[in-house]
């Protein structure tokens, strides 16, 4: 059934045999899946028999293929074994860098073939190889270009998206690796059997060369074997020619489509960009001045009162940057160990701003004129003064008891800005009216700081009025002034400082023991358009805080910091659900909160300035404020460990 064929081969031991059928098979069978490979030991043969043989064109039909080994191997007490070769497994499976790994080493040892001559290749120990060529030849001329695949595929006016086109350029890169493996497959082949030329060992037996059956002339076989190996490898050339050519083809296409879609994208992002600027032109009703510079709703500054004189000996070490756009305040100590060695520790805050002692009353102010321009423009405000007794807040509010140009506080500033904001407006057609109450909220009570007699008000019921249309808040039957000019605004002032409960504390001889709110509603008008704005702010001195243990207090004055100390308490809880955007905020648990409710949610600006003492005696308080502060202001971190990187002291 099969003809046999025989080769002569030498190897250098048995083992050889296994590449040498590798090699014949690749020469003369590349898609066989299946060798049969029969030994024997005694006489040095070995057969090799393929139905594949059968597709060979170099072969004539069935064939049973003998290969003669010079060193006779040692079987091992097998008279006969198969071995199964299956070929290289297939490029599907392999993973991406496998392929762009051998697509690497595949085009270099090609380049470095195509660089070299073909008499300058260097001949190795090999096998015979022949028919290689014509297999290339004929395969290379039936197979379909993958590349021209792609390329009838690719839709010349669609658009892709970049992944797409990441996938089409990958599929290409693995293309082109399944081509260049394939020629490298032909360029070995012929390798073969260029070092089969080169070999003297092997002694040729033209009946083993279909197309040299007749030839008896060694020297002729050579010269027309080596043609053919020069026929083939132009034949590769060409085939990498054309593949390359192919490739550029396909490559522009695809960096056409990647074009189209980075500018497609580009017009996308303007257009959105232009429609996006549109839609805040158009929601841009009423103008908010400046408002950038206050972003969010909840800001929390700092701010460090300087000792007095008197106060010299008990400096705590707080630390602070020199200029007011500092954002860190850290606390620095002195800690003892076990064994008494000591280490310096520091409790770092962070807030959206930190003043130190030497900031100025202009500075502070300069940094909240946005939240009064806003109100000015239809919004509500409400700036509050937050600290432990005796830490500056009524100072920063109101400013000291006679005040200067250079020291008043935020009330009379904020209000003389008003007055300079609706003077300009009035060019725009715009007419205000501005009108204030002061209360202050005492024991959970209200009481109006503008009567005679705050704390005989003769029955009279506060109550706290929200209008949810207009968001504007009123307090019933509290006195509202018309505020239109210094004159009211300073009358308004004395009023309040003389009415408002104070009392003389262990830490201020004049603190005050309420919660005082300066609340100022302005209702803008505009006769060109007939706009209207309704903008409310709320100034608010908080009551001192302080530990009841601390404080000393007894009797009214305990009931006083209970009150304080609570009201505190529930204003924090609701500025943090505010700022969790929690569904239920509960602001009628305290006066306080229920009277700023319109102020702090919604549109409202919201800025908590946070009032250090230098003092060492008041650092426990000084931290609790502290903690209050991050706690309202809870976006921002708090570290207390690592080294302190803030050099500048108190003093
Ligand atoms: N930045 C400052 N510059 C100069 N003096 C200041 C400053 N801050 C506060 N003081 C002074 O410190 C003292 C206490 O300040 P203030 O009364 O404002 O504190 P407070 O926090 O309102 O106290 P309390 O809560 O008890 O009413 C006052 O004499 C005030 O003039």
């Amino acid at each position: 059934m099969y003809s046999n064929k025989t080769f002569k081969v030498t190897s250098s031991s048995a083992n050889k045999v296994g590449s040498t059928t590798r090699k014949i098979r690749k020469a003369q069978a590349p898609s066989s899946k299946l060798l049969d490979f029969e030994y024997n030991d005694y006489s040095s043969f070995a057969k090799v028999k393929s139905p594949d043989f059968m597709k060979n064109p170099i072969t004539t039909g069935n064939e049973m293929k003998e290969v003669r080994c010079d060193i006779p191997f040692t079987p091992k007490g097998r008279k006969t074994q198969s071995i199964y070769h299956t070929r290289t497994p297939s490029l599907k499976r392999k993973s991406d860098e496998i392929l762009a790994d051998e697509l690497h080493r595949n085009i270099r040892s090609f380049e470095n073939f195509q660089n070299d001559d073909i008499t300058k290749v260097p001949s190795k120990r090999s096998t015979i190889c022949t028919g290689s060529l014509k297999k290339f030849t004929s395969l290379r001329t039936n197979q379909s270009d993958p590349l021209e695949r792609v390329t009838k595929h690719l839709p010349p006016k669609t658009k892709f998206t970049s992944s797409e086109i990441e996938v089409m350029n990958l599929r290409n890169e693995i293309l082109r690796a399944k081509i260049e493996l394939y020629i490298k497959e032909q360029i070995e082949a012929l390798d073969n059997t260029l070092q089969l030329h080169d070999a003297p060992e092997v002694d040729y037996e033209p009946d083993h060369f279909m197309d040299y059956e007749e030839t008896d002339d060694h020297t002729a076989y050579k010269e027309a074997h080596i043609a053919e190996i020069k026929d083939g490898l132009i034949s590769i050339r060409q085939y990498c020619e054309t593949m390359q050519s192919k490739n550029a083809n396909v490559n522009p296409d695809v960096n056409h489509h990647k074009n189209d879609l980075e500018l497609s994208t580009n017009n996308i992002s303007q257009s959105h960009k232009t429609t996006m600027k549109h839609r805040k032109l158009k929601k841009r009703v009423p103008p908010r001045r400046n408002l950038n510079d206050h972003k969010g709703n909840i800001k929390v500054f700092c701010r460090v009162r300087p000792p007095v004189l008197s106060e010299c000996e008990d400096i705590a070490d707080i630390r602070f940057p020199p200029c007011s756009n500092g954002k860190k305040i850290s606390l620095a100590s002195i800690k003892r160990n076990y064994w008494g060695v000591e280490r310096e520790t520091f409790k770092d805050y962070k807030f959206d701003k930190v003043f130190g002692a030497s900031a100025t009353q202009e500075e502070i102010y300069s940094n909240v004129t946005p939240i009064v321009q806003s109100v000015v423009d239809g919004f509500n405000g409400c700036i509050f003064a937050h600290g432990q007794t005796c830490s500056g807040k009524t100072y920063t509010m109101q400013g000291p008891e006679d005040p200067t140009i250079f020291n008043e506080g935020m009330i009379p500033r904020a209000v003389r800005q008003i007055f300079d904001n609706v003077d300009e407006l009035k060019a725009q057609g715009w007419e205000y009216e501005i009108e204030g109450q002061f209360i202050e909220i005492y024991n959970d009570n209200i009481r109006d700081l503008l009567s005679d007699d705050p704390s005989n008000h003769r029955g009279l019921k506060f109550r706290t009025v929200h209008d949810e249309q207009t968001g504007t808040t009123m307090v019933n039957k509290a006195k509202t002034v018309n505020l239109d000019s210094v004159a009211t605004l300073n009358w308004v002032l004395q009023m309040a400082a003389k009415n408002r409960a104070v009392a003389s504390t262990k830490s201020n001889p004049n603190s005050s023991r309420s919660h005082s709110i300066f609340m100022i509603r302005l209702m803008g008008t505009n006769t060109v358009t007939g706009e209207n704005r309704i903008g409310t702010l709320n100034l608010v001195d908080l009551a001192g805080s302080e530990r009841l243990s601390k404080s000393g207090s007894q009797g009214d004055q305990l009931q006083e910091a209970r009150y304080i100390n609570s009201s505190l308490s529930h204003l924090k809880t609701v500025i943090q659900g505010i700022k969790e955007k929690s569904d239920h905020i509960n602001f009628r648990n305290s006066t306080l909160t229920w009277l700023l409710k319109n102020s702090l949610r919604g549109n409202a600006k919201v800025l908590m300035f946070v009032h250090i003492s230098p003092l060492e005696s008041a650092r426990t308080e000084t931290e609790s404020s502290l903690e209050f502060a991050r706690l309202v202001n809870s976006a921002h971190y708090v570290n207390t460990n690592g080294k302190n990187n803030l050099h500048y002291h108190l003093l």
